[in-house]
Order: structure tokens, then C-alpha cells, then sequence
């Protein structure tokens, strides 16, 4: 067991950490990944080069693997290792690429464990190392991290982005930028009082500069969560009247019997979850409890987590039972919205009229902004998978001008820079610190300069420039370990 000191991965004595890098399991190849101090002792007690001379630093070697004590042979593997500071970490690195299998792996894990100085890594320490050594920006974990649990071709490209640096780039521009301005006005407090002209030109400028930096802060604060929302998946809601179909729906998108589909109104009651590629597009589907009044306690719950689940989306899907909403009228037949739903409709709010089956073949009236479908014929679904994935892409949510969902973009400084609910909070903040500094007047410029230090520090802490322990944890709780 590892007790408390092991734990602490910025120890002053820097332990050599060991890890699987794959997943474990049966497969083709497994990888062990070593870093730290003690990896050439690993190196010299455990790897034999086949051809007796010493892998070549950054070569891929053949070698034995064998028992540090014993001597005994683990394994026939390939063998790389990577001398500090030019590795992952910057410390010596060794990658053990070892035949796939619980046991060969295991038996690998446990030689190392005779290794003095050496204990297992823990999720993400490999590359906390890596950021504590400078080698990546928080940013760049962040981007990381999304990279390996990408689901989708677009989660993809926007996390390779994000883990090369492209936002880092970003920030640390627009930290410079909040210096400059400091740099300004600290100028004008140090030469200020001999010339007052110059004092004051120097703070007009600061002040321009300033303004700029919030216009330009609000611009991308004002990005409709794009870079959230393809991170974590759109959150789409199904919702509307019991029995109208929304369960079944799910099934339908999930093509499985996810949720519970009977005849007996009420059947949801919690919300259920499930995350769902539409056209491309990652989403957060919830199917939720049919809304109406009732005297049960535990679906009058399902309905107030339903409410809250529909206001929490960024897209719904009001799903209606067609021969119940259609009402005949002199002018023809027309949809009529029942009362309970009302309130719960936005400009997000997409109607899905199902149970065409069960109306008169004559009636064919589509809903504004929605569409027609059974779900138990499928008639109509084919319809209503194309247009909803457009609407999805089309939605305000996920499109700007300049974003194309699809094909994503070619300009890194069109892609989404706030990709984490972190980044945004730092980013209001230093919004707030540039506004209060522009309330600033000459007199106050000490005051003022206070705040454009906050300004810059707002936006380092999104790098992971200043403290950041605690975000640490947070960052690098999610990561698996090996990575
Ligand atoms: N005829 C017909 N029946 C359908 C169709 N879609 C669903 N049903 C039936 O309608 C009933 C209710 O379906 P559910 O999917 O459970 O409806 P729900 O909206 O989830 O209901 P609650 O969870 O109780 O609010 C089931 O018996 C389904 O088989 C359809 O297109 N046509
Ligand atoms: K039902
Ligand atoms: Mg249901």
C-alpha cells in the first residue's frame, strides 16, 4: 500500500513511478510506462538488450525483460527510453512495450515493485510531472486529458488543438497584453510627477488599452459556450406529457432498451442519462418523467427533476402523442400545446409529434419546427434524425458565423477558447478587475494598478501561473493512470 509521504507527488525526493499505460486486458500490446530517478537502475536490473549493446537513447530496442532478483525472463518486449530532460516528464523515462495480457503485465508491475526508490504512479502523475516541470500549461493538461476521453471527431480535433498549446498561446498573449498596460501605468506612477503631460498621455494610453483588452474579453466570454458545450456534449432534454413517447425516443436514439417503455403513464420517474453521438454531434440526451399534476410523492419529484433537467438543457425536445394535440377546426386541423408544457418552451425547444400510427392517414400536418414520426413504425425517423442533427448544428448553441461544427475550423483562433467552466470564471474575473480599474482617475492610479494586477493574475491562474494546487487535484482526479 502507498501510505501518506508516497502520496505527495512533489516531494523534495522525487520517487521513480511505474504504470500501465494501456488499458488492461487482453490486446495485441500493453505498455509500462517508468519515470524518475531510479529508471536506469529499472533499465540496468531489468532490460536486457538482445543484441547486448545498450538501447540507443530514443530507440526502439529488442530486449528481455527480466525479474531485477531472479533473473527470471517476464517477457520478450521492445524497449525505448528517453534520457531527461527530453522526455515527457523531463525526468529519465523508460516505455517497456510488452505482450498485452493480465499476466505479462502483472508480472512486469510486480518485478518493478522490488525496484528500490520505485512505487506506483498515481492517475495523471506522469503528466502532473510534466506540467510541474513546465513542459505543458494547465491548458495543455486540460486539452490532454479531453483528448484521451474523446468521443467524437469534433471532441477530437478541438482537444488535439487544446493540447498542442494552441490555447495557451491564446491566454498568454492576452496576459501579456494586461502587463503592457500595467507597464503603462506603472510608468506613469514612477516619472509621473515632473511632467503632467506625459503622466497623462502615458495613462490615456493605459486606459485605452484597457478598454480594448475588456471589449476584447467580452467578445469571447460572449462565444455561446461552444467550447463547453463540444467538450461536454450538448445537454438535450426529451420532455412533455406521460405516455408520449419519450422513453421509447431514447431507446430509438440509443438504438437499446435503455429505459423502462410501458403502457402505464408515469412510468419515468428520475431522470436517466445517456451520452449519444447525433450526426456527429456529442450529446447529453436525459429522458425525464412525464410532466402533470399528481398526488404520487415520488413522481412529483420525477416532475420537478424533469422541470429542472428541461431548464438545465441547451436544446429540448418537447416529444407530444399526435392524435392527442391534434384538434379539428373550421381552417383545419391545427396542434394544440397542452398547458403543462407551456412554460417549459424556448427558443431552443424543438416538437416531436410521434404516434403517427394511430392517426387517420389523411392528417399529415407537420408542426412548425418539428416533426412528424411513430416510433414504434419508424415511419417518419429517418426525417427526423437528418433534420434534428442539422437543427443541432444549425442551433445557435453550437454555430457561429465563424464555427462550423462539422468541419470544424482551420484557424486555431477561431476554435472555441473557453473550453472549461475554469477558464470562463477566471476570464469574468478579469473582466471585473479591468472595469474597476477604468473607474480608476488619475489621482487613484496606486489603486488602479492594483487592479490591473489582478487582471493578469485572473487570467494566469487559467496557464496555472499562480496557485494552483487545488485546481491540481481537480485537473488531474478525472486522468487515468499511466497517463
Ligand atoms: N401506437 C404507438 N404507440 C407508441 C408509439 N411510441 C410509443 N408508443 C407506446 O406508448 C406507450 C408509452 O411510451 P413511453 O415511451 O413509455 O412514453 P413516455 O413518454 O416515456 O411515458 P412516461 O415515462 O410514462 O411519461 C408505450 O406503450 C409505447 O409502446 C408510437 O409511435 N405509436
Ligand atoms: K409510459
Ligand atoms: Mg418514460
Amino acid at each position: 500500500m502507498l501510505d501518506e509521504d508516497t502520496l505527495e507527488p512533489s516531494d523534495a525526493q522525487r520517487r521513480t513511478i511505474y504504470a500501465l499505460a494501456t488499458a488492461p486486458g487482453p490486446s495485441g500490446l500493453a505498455v509500462i510506462r517508468v519515470s524518475g530517478p531510479d529508471t536506469r537502475t529499472v533499465l540496468a536490473r531489468m532490460v536486457q538488450p538482445v543484441s547486448r549493446a545498450s538501447p540507443a537513447p530514443r530507440t526502439l530496442a529488442r530486449c528481455a525483460i527480466v525479474h531485477p532478483d531472479t533473473g527470471a525472463r517476464l517477457d520478450d518486449a521492445l524497449v525505448v527510453f528517453f534520457p531527461g530532460p527530453r522526455s515527457y516528464t523531463t525526468e529519465d523515462v523508460l516505455e517497456l512495450h510488452v505482450h498485452g495480457g493480465r499476466a505479462v503485465s502483472a508480472a512486469i508491475l510486480a518485478a518493478l515493485e522490488v525496484v528500490p526508490g520505485a512505487r506506483p504512479a498515481l492517475p495523471g502523475e506522469f503528466t502532473r510531472r510534466a506540467f510541474e516541470a513546465g513542459r505543458m500549461d494547465l491548458t495543455q493538461v486540460e486539452g490532454l486529458r479531453d483528448l484521451v476521453s474523446a468521443r467524437t471527431e469534433a471532441q477530437r480535433r478541438a482537444a488535439l488543438a487544446v493540447a498542442s498549446g494552441a490555447s495557451r498561446k491564446r491566454y498568454e498573449a492576452l496576459r501579456a497584453e494586461i502587463v503592457k498596460c500595467l507597464a503603462n501605468v506603472e510608468a506613469v506612477i514612477d516619472f509621473g510627477d515632473d511632467e503632467d503631460d506625459v503622466e497623462w498621455a502615458a495613462f490615456e494610453q493605459a486606459r485605452d488599452r484597457a478598454v480594448q483588452l475588456r471589449d476584447n474579453i467580452k467578445a469571447l466570454l460572449a462565444d455561446a459556450r461552444r467550447g463547453e458545450i463540444l467538450r461536454e456534449g450538448v445537454r438535450l432534454a426529451l420532455f412533455g406529457p406521460p405516455n408520449a413517447g419519450k422513453s421509447s425516443l431514447l431507446n430509438f436514439l440509443a438504438q437499446r432498451e435503455a429505459a423502462i417503455v410501458t403502457p402505464v403513464p408515469g412510468t419515468t420517474r428520475d431522470v436517466l442519462e445517456l451520452e449519444l453521438d447525433i450526426g456527429g454531434i456529442p450529446v447529453r440526451v436525459s429522458d425525464t418523467a412525464g410532466l402533470r399534476t399528481t398526488a404520487d410523492v415520488v413522481e412529483q419529484i420525477g416532475v420537478e427533476r424533469a422541470r429542472k433537467a428541461v431548464e438545465a438543457a441547451n436544446v429540448s425536445l418537447l416529444v407530444l402523442s399526435a392524435p392527442e394535440v391534434f384538434v379539428e377546426t373550421p381552417e383545419g386541423p391545427r396542434v394544440e400545446i397542452p398547458d403543462t408544457v407551456q412554460s417549459l418552451i424556448n427558443e431552443n425547444t424543438f416538437i416531436l409529434l410521434n404516434k403517427r400510427d394511430l392517426l387517420p392517414a389523411s392528417l399529415s400536418l407537420l408542426p412548425h419546427g418539428g416533426w412528424l414520426v411513430s416510433l414504434t413504425t419508424e415511419q417518419g425517423t429517418l426525417d427526423f434524425m437528418g433534420g434534428f442533427a442539422h437543427a443541432l448544428r444549425k442551433s445557435q448553441l453550437l454555430i457561429t458565423r465563424r464555427y462550423d461544427f462539422k468541419r470544424d475550423t482551420q484557424d486555431p483562433d477561431d476554435a472555441p477558447l473557453i473550453t472549461h467552466a475554469r477558464h470562463r470564471a477566471h476570464l469574468e474575473s478579469a473582466l471585473r478587475f479591468l472595469d474597476a480599474f477604468l473607474t480608476h482617475g488619475p489621482e487613484e492610479i496606486v489603486l488602479g494598478a492594483e487592479e490591473l494586477r489582478y487582471a493578469a493574475q485572473a487570467v494566469g491562474r487559467i496557464s496555472g501561473l499562480i496557485d494552483v494546487e487545488d485546481v491540481l487535484d481537480v485537473v488531474f482526479r478525472d486522468f487515468c493512470i499511466g497517463k
